[in-house]
């Protein structure tokens, strides 16, 4: 695996797809433990969601037991849990084993820092939200965001709102030959909204939305964006009742919008998926990255660069590098360019990695 899985801010190392054991203590007298899914962290309680689509279905409030004090919790974990489970007001159940994780989503607080933190956990995609304008979208940040996602072995969707105000098509050209999803966005009416930008109020466009929640269906999806694109406004149209806040700093508290910084899983309406918001998140280090592990996510890229010389960066300089002969093997003309446009930004998104953070 390569990596440090004895890191005991975790408890795990990256989740194989061999099928490697968690390092979890299995504790006999917790036979009678009940599956949870962890919904929100906050300050060492755990909200966990019980028996998930069932009529018992109900949200509990739990701690780590002790065996699990060096280990991380964190959105999206399914856990075991023990004691009162009822979810009855002013009880708390104890989390005594997580299940094997089929996606860490991780991050670093900057490249040169070697803690990880894990954000998410069994998450399926990356929701990029990106802003066409306002503020104006910055593909440094784009790609870094997707790079972590790969690295995590999840899906990346685009998602490009504010489409009332900027066209969507060169950021489509740049990622959409890597086989990243785009969907686009707009507000109701096709226009700006007309509180003065402090809320939204009048909403998204209906359908825009319904192309977004139909990429989620079934899935865990991370939504992840910069301050003021749009993200809080898309979450609450997505999940109505979720109460994101959104625009400016509340009048009330004179504070900023969010006074969390944990990550929340919110689930669809109609039951079959989650958002997971970020609201702490804006943005990801990437010190933990493995080209390998990135490059596996493209499989034709992948099978290409076995002939590359080992320590092989597959950037655009890098000597030798089999995925630049792959391109003059192209069967055809129309072949080559699907490829050339495939391997640029490929290779663009992978130097963002040890680009400077922010560009
Ligand atoms: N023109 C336009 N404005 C939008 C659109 N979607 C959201 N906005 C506005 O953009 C501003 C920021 O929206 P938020 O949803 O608060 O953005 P956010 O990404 O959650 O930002 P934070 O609250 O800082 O996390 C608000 O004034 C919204 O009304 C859109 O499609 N078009
Ligand atoms: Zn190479």
């Amino acid at each position: 695996m390569g990596r440090r899985g004895g890191d005991e801010h975790e408890g795990f190392g990256r989740p194989s797809k061999r099928g490697s054991r968690p390092r979890t203590k299995q504790r006999p007298e917790h036979a009678d433990a009940v599956v949870g899914f962890v919904t929100g962290v906050d300050r060492g309680r755990y909200t966990l969601l019980l028996d998930e689509g069932l009529a018992d279905e109900r949200s509990v409030l739990a701690m780590k037991a002790r065996e699990l004090s060096r280990t991380r919790v964190v959105v999206g974990d399914r856990v075991d849990v023990v004691g009162d489970t009822t979810g009855d007001k002013d009880t708390l159940a104890r989390v005594v084993r997580i299940a094997e994780r089929t996606s860490v989503l991780r991050r670093t607080a900057d490249d040169t820092d070697p803690y990880e933190r894990i954000v998410v956990a069994n998450a399926d995609q990356l929701v990029i939200v990106t802003a066409l304008a306002q503020p104006e979208p910055r593909t440094g940040m784009i790609d870094r965001a997707a790079i972590a996602a790969y690295d995590a072995g999840m899906d990346v969707l685009l998602c490009l709102t504010k489409a009332d105000l900027a066209p969507a098509d060169e950021l489509r050209g740049l990622y959409e030959p890597l086989g990243v999803q785009v969907v686009v966005t707009s507000p109701a009416d096709g226009g700006a909204s007309d509180d003065g930008g402090a809320g939204g109020s009048r909403g998204l466009d209906a359908a825009s939305v319904e192309r977004v929640r139909e990429k989620l269906q079934g899935r865990v999806s991370v939504f992840l964006g910069h301050s003021g694109v749009g993200k809080s406004t898309l979450v609450n149209a997505l999940v109505p009742g979720a109460r994101r806040a959104t625009g400016h700093v509340n009048d009330v508290t004179g504070r900023g919008r969010h006074t969390s910084t944990s990550a929340v899983a919110l689930r669809l309406p109609d039951g079959d998926g989650w958002v997971v918001d970020t609201p702490g998140v804006r943005s990801l280090g990437l010190a933990h990255v493995e080209v390998d592990h990135v490059l596996a996510a493209f499989d034709d890229l992948h099978d290409a660069a076995q002939d590359c010389p080992r320590g092989c960066t597959h950037l655009t300089d890098a000597p030798d590098c089999a995925l630049d002969e792959w391109i003059e093997a192209s069967p055809d003309a129309d072949t080559r360019a699907t490829r050339e446009a495939r391997l640029a930004s490929f290779r663009r998104v992978l130097a963002s990695r040890t680009a400077s953070v922010g560009a």
